[in-house]
């Protein structure tokens, strides 16, 4: 577990391939001013952006100015500081295939080194195509950048691989460079607050940890719906799908979260451990056919939200008209120990749904059917919600007596929302992160051995899914995907809990005090 309080910096430089993209633009610059503003990076850092085409260092901080206007949470009112934080930016144009390039990068850094006072460590960021990793790893060390006094870290982004196969021959490269402890694989919803609260939630509470496990919890369901199709990134997405997109990495993620045990200590490597062993503790199907009766696919055809209408993936841009990629995933897994035999792990994702949510339900067994209360009542399971996004918070619900009855019993969620009393100024997950790296701090990054197991687990059901795509069902935009969803849990004598604070419409709800 990630201990701010043990956190420091000591300087360093930290390189941004892709500086001119998307994801730099969005969230770095953005999270590396709010380090700034909040005191976390002193003066004692210098930035050097690196992409091919030309700019001058003028041009660059213009467009930082542009990407803080637009996405930071802080303003840069304050000129004088601003002047002051601009100062520590660079530009270089540089093609990651050309080696040459990489020794005057490593001019270029030896002179910022000099003027910021800094003793040589130096983070990679490669917010680039996975397929530059590999030579930007190599070139960092023929252009002498890994041969400075200080310690050498290297982020990158994801997607790590495409199956297995490419994430092992990634690994090898970069590997060939990189020690495992210098590299921070990034998923940004590690970064998450509320993802970092389970921890907090599950083995700081006395009377959650008890109550964890098979003999009292009955499923576990975790959402991340989008309401967004795939934008502008269709190429992408058309090779990739929701599986590859969202669950090899994010909903795996939560789930070990979710189903780890309490680790020895909390470090990095000791937490890692425990996430790894819940991957490889989910059960393989059997063969297609239980795979294709416990894994749901589906893809967006034309439909409305909120009076909107919306194309069907097919015919958003740059994605093949007769594509069969899915853009819905929903599936019933098993973590074979003995915590969670027989508990299933309910996992859905997918674009242009209803809500833009991040959730995960546990939901615990009912009370024994039979005692008085149970029999004249209709009780609800008892539900833990972690709510990770847009909004951050937990509740409960619980059976509560309907005040002024004699016996009715009403459900009643009592609610923690952490954004409302925290609001805009928790930190990004890029923010976190970045620091985390900065420092060291590598417990919210993947480990080799994590990455991997997800990947054996992905690659069944891609490989199932390559042989024939009869199972693909089509859903209106705006919808909760296809039936087929619905009915997996229904067969289980289960349903989806509506996410996103949409609860029945008897609950009481009890906030926090205001
Ligand atoms: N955008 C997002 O929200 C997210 C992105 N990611 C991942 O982050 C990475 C970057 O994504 P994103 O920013 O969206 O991508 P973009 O396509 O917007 O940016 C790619 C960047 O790479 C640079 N680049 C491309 N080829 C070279 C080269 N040969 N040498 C040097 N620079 C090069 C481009 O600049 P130039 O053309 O000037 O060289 C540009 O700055 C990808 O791996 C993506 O999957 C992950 C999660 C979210
Ligand atoms: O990694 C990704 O995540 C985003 C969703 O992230 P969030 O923080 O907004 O929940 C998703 O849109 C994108 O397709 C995927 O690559």
């Amino acid at each position: 577990m990630s201990q701010n309080t043990l956190k420091s910096l000591d300087g360093a430089v930290l390189f941004i391939f892709g500086a001119t993209g998307d994801l730099a633009k969005r969230k770095l610059f953005p999270a590396i001013y709010s380090l700034y503003k909040e005191g976390k990076l002193s003066e004692n850092f210098a930035v050097i952006g690196l992409a091919r085409r030309p700019k001058t260092k003028e041009q660059f901080r213009d467009n930082l100015h542009a990407s803080i206007n637009e996405f930071s949470r802080y303003d840069q009112k304050d000129t004088e500081r601003w002047n002051q934080f601009v100062e520590h930016f660079e530009y270089m144009s540089l093609d990651t295939q050309n080696p040459e390039g990489f020794k005057d990068l490593n001019v270029l850094t030896q002179s910022l080194e000099e003027k910021f006072s800094l003793n040589g460590n130096r983070l990679f960021y490669l917010a680039l195509a996975p397929e530059l990793f590999g030579g930007v790893a190599q070139n960092l060390r023929v252009g002498g950048l890994l041969e400075s006094g200080g310690w050498h870290r290297l982020v990158i982004e994801k997607p790590f691989g495409y199956d297995l196969k490419s994430a092992e021959e990634l690994n090898k490269q970069i590997r060939g460079v990189f020690e495992e402890e210098e590299i921070y694989r990034i998923d940004h919803y590690l970064g998450k607050e509320m993802v970092q609260n389970i921890e907090v939630i599950r083995f700081a509470n006395a009377f959650f940890e008890p109550l964890w496990n098979n003999k009292h919890i009955a499923n576990v369901q975790v959402t991340l719906s989008e309401t967004v199709g795939v934008e502008e990134r269709g190429g992408y997405y058309d090779h990739s799908g929701a599986l590859r997109d969202m669950v090899q990495n994010h909903a795996l993620q939560i789930v070990s979260m979710i189903a780890m045990e309490a680790p020895s200590r909390l470090e990095a490597e000791d937490i890692r451990d425990e996430k790894v062993k819940v991957l490889r503790s989910i059960r393989p199907f059997a063969d297609d056919q239980d795979l294709r009766n416990h894994v749901i696919r589906g893809q967006y055809k034309a439909g409305s939200h909120g009076g909107k209408d919306m194309p069907a993936y097919r015919d958003e841009p740059n994605v093949n008209p007769e594509s069969v990629t899915e853009t819905f995933f929903a599936a019933k897994l098993h973590v074979d120990n003995f915590r969670w035999a027989g508990v299933p792990f309910y996992v859905r994702t997918g674009k242009r749904m209803p809500a833009k949510s991040t959730e995960v339900v546990v939901e615990f067994k009912n009370v024994p059917d039979h005692v008085y209360l149970a029999k004249n009542n209709n009780l609800r399971p008892n539900l833990l919600v972690i709510r990770v996004n847009p909004e951050e918070g937990i509740y409960i619900k619980i059976n509560a007596k309907k005040p002024d009855s004699e016996r009715s019993i009403v459900p009643v969620a009592m609610d923690f929302c952490q954004s409302c009393q925290v609001g805009i100024n928790t930190p990004e997950a890029y923010e976190r992160l970045l620091f985390d790296a900065l420092c060291g701090e590598s417990t919210y990054f993947t480990r080799w051995d994590e990455v991997a197991t997800a990947w054996s687990i992905i690659d069944q059901i891609a490989n199932s899914w390559s042989k024939d795509a009869s199972d693909l069902k089509f859903y209106p935009a705006g919808t909760w995907g296809p039936e087929e969803s619905h009915e997996l849990l229904a067969r289980d004598g289960f349903h989806w809990w509506p996410v996103n604070g949409q609860e029945e419409d008897d609950v009481i709800w009890i906030s926090g005090k205001s």
